[in-house]
This record gives C-alpha cells, structure tokens and sequence, in this order.
C-alpha cells in the first residue's frame, strides 16, 4: 500500500497541528506532502519552504494516493467541488471533520475509499489522541499508518462512535484548558500574583498528567496519593465533587458536544 504522496486540504489549527506531527514524528517528510490551504500560514508556509508543494495544480494533486480533508464541516461542500472526480481511484481520504458521516463524504468522492480520524491538536508535539474509524481495510491501513506514530489511537467499531470520540477527546483539550484558566482564577483569588498563578496552574496540570501518563495508576489511587485525610485536598475535593457535581458537569458537557457533533453533518 502506498499511502505517499499525503494531500492535506486545510492547514488550519488541525491541520498545522497534524503537520508539526508529521515534523516530530518524521514518518512523512515534508517532500511527500501536498497542502491546498485558501490562506496557507505559518506551518504551511515553512513546509512549503522545506519540499512540500502549497497548493500544487491539480494535475500536481491528483497524484495523491493520501488526501486528509481538514476543513471546518460547514466548507467541505464547496471544498468537494474543487476535488471530486480528479482523484486517484485508488487513493484513500482520510476526514478528519466532525459530523461529516463516511456516507457523505463517499457519495461525493467514489470510487476512493473513506475513513474517518477524530485527532487533537495534541497531535503536533507527536503524543496526540485520535479514534479511527473505516468500513474499509486499505482506508483503515492508511490511516493507521498515518496517526499511528504521532497519536495514541482507538480503532473505532461504528461510524456512531466517532461523535462519542469528537465529544470526549476531540474537544476534550479545551476542556481540560477550560480547567487550566479556572484554576489560574482562582490562585488569583487567594493572593498569588497574576505570574504565580500562571506558573503553578499550568505546571500542576501538566505534571498531574504526566503522573497519569507514566504510571499508569488510576485517577481513584492517585488521588488517594494526594488527599491526606481530614487534610487540604480533602476539603477542597469535598467541593469540587459535592453530591457529583463534577460528575453531572462533565457528562452535559460531554453530551452536548455530541449531540453538536451528531448535528454537524
Ligand atoms: N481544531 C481542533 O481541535 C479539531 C478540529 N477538527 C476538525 O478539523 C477541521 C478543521 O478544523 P480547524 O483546523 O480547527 O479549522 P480552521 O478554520 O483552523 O482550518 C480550516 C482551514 O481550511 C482552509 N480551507 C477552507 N476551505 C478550503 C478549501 N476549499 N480549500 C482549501 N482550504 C480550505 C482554511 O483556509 C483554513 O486554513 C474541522 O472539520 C474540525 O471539525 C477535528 C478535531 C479537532
Ligand atoms: O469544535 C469542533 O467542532 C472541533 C471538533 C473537535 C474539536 N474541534
């Protein structure tokens, strides 16, 4: 299976994001990558700069055996238009869309095969997260092959599934930001200056997950770790938790991410 030359369409936030992937990783270099962008930026750019062909003639990019469609849901009409028709039968399109559903995207670009990603942005430092779903075995292959090394991935059994997946890990990072400036608030709150407060909202959030990472323990023993009895963590948990606050918060904004996604399409 040959999965090079790679065409990304859209080299926006997750675009660049799976660029700088491709960067870290080295798995593609940037002479085997494509980019067609309205307004290639940064990334783009010095990829550009680097070997990559920005925004090629498509007697240039329909040579692609890899196309990854990372425009926003609402433009992958128009974005189709300029495609359809001129690919590679046998290349594979990998969307990485939310909402987009396989059946969609197939009845517009047949005969190439489809599989869908829901990556993060996390992908640029190559320690991203991305579900992986395809009815077919060669879309499957690529697309593992593609976020294998630059994601820590699930293989999805049901299309259904990536709306779960986008509503958990694909917007999860701006949760878990969401979180970062709450904490950052609230060290203000309680004297730190604006600097200190920065510093150790970040630095505690990063190395609580680096704890998780490495260790592999569970949230319940790491906390136990954390939370000496009748101690501070304890009465602030107590709050944070109270009568599964925390819980009920996390499971509306989860599902109304997914009901969102379910909408997209
Ligand atoms: N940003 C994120 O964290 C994630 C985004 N996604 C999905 O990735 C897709 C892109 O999202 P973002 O990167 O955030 O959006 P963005 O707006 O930052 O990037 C979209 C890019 O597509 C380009 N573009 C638009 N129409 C085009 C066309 N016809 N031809 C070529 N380029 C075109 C724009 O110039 C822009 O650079 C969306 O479908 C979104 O659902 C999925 C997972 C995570
Ligand atoms: O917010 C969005 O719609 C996209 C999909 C997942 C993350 N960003």
């Amino acid at each position: 299976m040959s999965v090079t030359p790679i065409l990304l369409v859209g080299a926006g936030a997750l675009g660049s994001s799976i660029l700088k992937g491709f960067r870290r990783s080295g798995h593609i270099s940037p002479s085997d990558v494509m980019i067609l962008d309205l307004k290639p930026q940064g990334e783009a750019q010095s990829y550009g700069a680097d070997g990559a062909q920005l925004n090629p003639t498509p007697e240039v990019w329909a040579r692609a055996k890899t196309i990854i469609v990372a425009v926003k849901p609402q433009s992958w009409r128009d974005m189709a238009k300029m495609l359809a028709g001129k690919l590679d039968p046998e290349a594979v399109l990998i969307s990485v869309m939310a909402g987009v559903r396989t059946k969609d995207l197939a009845e517009v670009f047949a005969p190439v095969k489809v599989a869908r990603v829901m990556p993060t942005t996390g992908v640029a430092t190559g320690k991203g997260v991305a579900s992986i779903y395809a009815a077919d075995a060669s879309a499957l292959e690529a697309a593992r092959f593609v976020f294998e090394p630059i994601a820590a991935t699930a293989t999805l059994s049901d299309e259904g599934l990536i709306d779960a997946a986008t509503a958990v890990s694909g917007s999860g990072p701006a949760y878990v930001y969401a979180f970062a400036r709450s904490l950052e608030k609230a060290a203000l709150s309680v004297n730190l200056t604006p600097a200190d407060a920065r510093t150790l909202a970040r630095a505690t959030l990063i190395s609580a997950a680096r704890l998780l990472d490495e260790t592999g323990e569970e949230p319940d023993d790491l906390i136990r770790k954390v939370a000496s009895p009748g101690g501070t963590t304890e009465a602030g948990l107590k709050v944070l938790c109270a009568d599964g606050g925390l819980d009920d918060l996390i499971k509306a904004t989860v599902e109304a991410a997914f009901k969102r996604s379910q909408e997209l399409g």
